[in-house]
């Protein structure tokens, strides 16, 4: 018999209500209780739907009410001392602090929504990618004084809960090893693995208790054995998983996102009850796998996308799944390749999206049901799910045929694209000179990274617009209005470089994808990045191309409104591929390509209008790649052409920027300085700079704006800390070379922290230039 479950469920809800519910409570306005009571009724229509859906366990532990590892944190009991909690804060309280912090000053009066408060001693837990995807986890922090104590009563009430259901309760952990990588060290020279010893008890006595609870099987997630481990890290494998042995529960260990390769024998042999692989990622593993996992354990294969949102094509996975099932017999498992929290809650219904493409995709409703279909398939033959996979192979042959799908207009451009495409006419000296002369902008000069506060204001405004209930000439002058206001408030300040604020972007990708012939979107999509904070990715099911300009009257107004420069501002060809939901029938460098001739064909058109200076963000380029670092290579060459084609299409006069954040950068420098973007801002305030050390050791060549401030967090860092921070960059970089801006874009913030931060960056600048001069 096979059997059928999740790795995950999303939180959010249908309709976010989670996230709703936390902003209500953060505002103060529901308790602690009202939250939890919104928790629970996620949770249980999550698993009534898996119930309903046909699954043979429901998957509790899934659910947090900000992020999965944040949840382990408190589980194992290794809150970070630093937030010198007294034990009288409730456990939610302590929680959301580490996940947003406290800011001394402002923690009774800021009603900031999705914020990370932060201010000395109490700043949040520091947020990274889960692996290559958009979700953002919270890091654990270890050092040698970490201890770690078991508080298993929220999980174990939650299994409870989950029982109710009367199916087996598969609760699922992060795994001991997976944590402790995740997590990152507190102080120099210390080994956070040294803390494996301390930790596999709470964990095998969690397994106890688990045990005891009447769970029969639980997933302990290891998706770190799908990257190049150091070699100590795999050889702890065997110690953590020989150590938990011994419980009256069954591990199935949980692997996904990348393939084995040279862990695939090790997972196989670690003494556990079952093995999940990632089918979609690692399908070329599968046979290895059937060969090396013995006889005894359970096999899970992931062969519904958890990534993605395509339908499965039931009739490959069947061919596919029916011989794995013959040589297991009764041992196959069958699930999503991850968890379904990458993916929205539903689409089959969701209007918004264009038809037919409707049809061809899955959320995580419609995934369940893939898996039900596919047990029935199994079990009783393709008569038993005869109208179901005629539905199935009508929607496939539909997509693989749609005209919708193929351009010829796209490919005969790209047939004809000159080799020289990605090259700029003048090398980065010539186009530095010729900038100076056009720019006339004076040393360290000011500019901020694209948008200004979203304000509850614009956002009411677009969901009146959307609903029908703002016309269009309304909604476009509510967006000029803030237009104007981002540029008069940064006129007054100072400002050398302005920008116009995107106001008018519900987000950076999905607002281009909505533009673009080749993407669809849906109205309800949303797939949770952090926290409360949610992000609705376009869903890119053809050929791209960009039917008219998209951003060139927004700019064009805000240019008309000052004499300075307006930086015209795009999203690159990498970050719209990465934050999309694209297709899987062509490589991703092939759509990469075609969404820079797009974005290419804005910059030429901005530049037409005037605009000088233009800038390209690309926060996802490292995020984009492979967790194997065999991949690095192809995807880096891939992925820095297509944005030197999106770049290349200007004059020397012209200045392109690019912006990047969220990661560090340091062992993909020659790459990025192949980009030859003309100026770089980047993320760097968070590391005091030590993330800007390798630019200068590389001498990395054309002109960069390290972030002096940190936008993800509402405090307003005085004019001499930013001072210090240009000094300590002045020492790494040219001075000539130097720009000054925050880290990233201040969509999160509010206005009154933004005006007094940047008030403070122009002074920082200012001094700066005067001591420079005095020099
Ligand atoms: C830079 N980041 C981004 C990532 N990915 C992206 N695709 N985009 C990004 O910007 N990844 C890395 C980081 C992640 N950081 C963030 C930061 C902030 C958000 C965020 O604020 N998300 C918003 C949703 C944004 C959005 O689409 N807004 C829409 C409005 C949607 C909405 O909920 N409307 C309401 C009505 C509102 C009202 O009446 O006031 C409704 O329809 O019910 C818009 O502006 O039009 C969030 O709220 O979660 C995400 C990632
Ligand atoms: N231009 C964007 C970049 C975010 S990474 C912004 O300012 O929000
Ligand atoms: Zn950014």
């Amino acid at each position: 018999m096979t059997k059928i479950h999740t790795l995950g469920f999303p939180r959010m809800g249908q309709n976010r209500e989670l996230k709703f519910a936390l902003e209500k409570h953060w505002r103060g306005e529901i308790t602690e209780a009202e939250l939890e009571a919104t928790g629970k009724q996620l949770r249980q229509r999550h698993w009534l739907l898996q119930k309903q859906s046909g699954l043979d366990f429901v998957t509790a532990g899934d659910f947090a009410y900000y992020d999965h590892i944040a949840n382990h944190i408190q589980l194992l009991g290794c809150e970070p001392a630093r937030f010198g909690f007294s034990g009288n804060e409730s456990e939610l309280a302590r929680y959301f602090t580490m996940a947003r912090g406290v800011a001394k000053e402002q923690a009774a009066s800021c009603g900031c929504a999705g914020g990370e408060h932060g201010s000395e001693g109490t700043h949040a837990l520091e947020m990274t990618k889960w692996f290559d995807t958009n979700y953002h986890y919270l890091v654990p922090e270890f050092d040698a004084q970490t201890q770690f104590k078991l508080h298993s009563d929220r999980l174990l009430a939650q299994v409870q809960e989950a029982a109710a259901y009367g199916l087996p309760v598969k609760p699922v952990l992060v795994g001991p090893l997976t944590f402790l990588w995740l997590g990152k060290e507190k102080t120099a020279g210390f080994d956070r693995l040294s803390l494996l010893d301390k930790l596999l008890p709470e964990y095998k006595e969690l397994l106890h208790r688990l045990a005891a609870a009447g769970v029969q099987w639980v997933q302990i997630d290891e998706p770190i054995l799908g990257l190049d481990l150091p070699g100590a890290w795999t050889l702890a494998f065997d110690r953590a998983y020989h150590s938990l042995q011994g419980t009256d529960v069954s591990i199935l260990l949980a692997t996904y996102f990348s393939p084995l390769e040279d862990n695939l024998s090790l997972a196989c042999k670690l003494p556990v009850a079952g093995l999940h692989v990632d089918a979609i990622r690692a399908g070329h593993e599968l046979n290895a796998v059937l060969d090396w996992l013995p006889a005894s354990k359970q096999l899970s294969v992931g062969f519904i996308d958890g990534r993605n949102i395509w339908r499965t094509d039931l009739k490959k996975a069947l061919a596919t799944l029916r011989p794995a099932l013959e040589r297991r017999q009764s041992a196959l498992w069958v699930a999503p390749s991850c968890s379904l929290l990458h993916v929205p809650f539903s689409l089959a219904q969701d209007a918004a999206v264009q038809e037919p493409v409707r049809y061809w995709l899955a959320g995580a409703v419609e995934k369940l049901e893939e898996l039900s279909i596919l047990q029935r398939g199994l079990q009783d033959g393709d008569a038993a799910i005869a109208s179901e996979l005629q539905a199935n192979q009508t929607a496939i042959t539909q997509r693989a045929t749609s005209p919708l799908v193929k351009n010829p207009a796209v490919a005969a451009r790209i047939a004809a694209l000159p080799a020289d495409a990605d090259q700029r006419g003048a090398a980065f000296a010539q186009r530095q000179a010729q900038q100076r002369q056009r720019l006339q902008l004076p040393a360290f000069p000011t500019t901020t990274i694209g948008s200004f506060p979203q304000t509850g204001e614009i956002r009411a405004a677009r969901a009146a617009f959307k609903r029908g209930e703002l016309s269009q000439a309304d909604y476009t002058q509510a967006m000029e209005q803030e237009i104007a206001l981002a540029v008069r408030k940064q006129e007054e300040l100072g400002i050398d470089v302005l920008v116009h604020g995107e106001a008018e972007r519900n987000d950076m990708v999905e607002y281009f994808g909505e533009q673009l012939d080749g993407f669809t979107f849906s109205a309800n999509g949303w797939v949770q990045s952090y926290g409360s904070r949610c992000v609705k990715p376009p869903i890119l099911f053809g050929d791209v191309a960009r039917p008219q300009a998209m951003t060139v009257a927004w700019t064009q107004y805000a240019q008309s409104l000052t004499e300075r420069h307006m930086k015209g501002m795009l999203t690159g060809p990498i970050t719209i591929l990465q934050w999309s939901f694209v297709r899987d029938d062509q490589p991703r460098a092939d759509t990469t390509l075609q969404i820079a001739l797009a974005i290419r064909d804005e910059v030429v058109d901005l530049e037409a209008a005037g605009i000088a200076i233009i800038q390209i963000d690309e926060p996802a380029i490292r995020e984009g790649l492979p967790l194997r670092r065999a991949g690095w290579k192809p995807y880096l060459n891939w992925a820095t052409k297509a944005f030197r084609v999106s770049a290349s299409g200007v004059r020397a006069d012209t200045q392109i920027h690019t912006h990047m954040c969220y990661s560090e950068f340091n062992d993909i420098l020659p790459e990025i300085a192949s980009m030859d973007a003309d100026v770089i801002t980047i993320e760097t305030s968070r590391s005091d700079m030590e993330l800007l050390r390798g630019f200068g050791d590389f001498h990395y060549p054309n002109e960069i704006g390290p972030g002096v401030y940190d936008i993800h967090s509402p405090r307003v860092p005085p004019v001499e800390e930013m001072v210090r921070l240009l000094q300590k960059a002045k020492a790494v970089v040219p001075a000539d070379h130097l720009w000054v801006n925050p880290d990233c874009g201040l969509k999160t913030r509010g206005w009154p922290e933004t005006e007094a931060a940047l008030a403070n960056m122009v002074k920082a600048a200012q001094q700066l230039r005067e001591e420079t001069a005095a020099a």
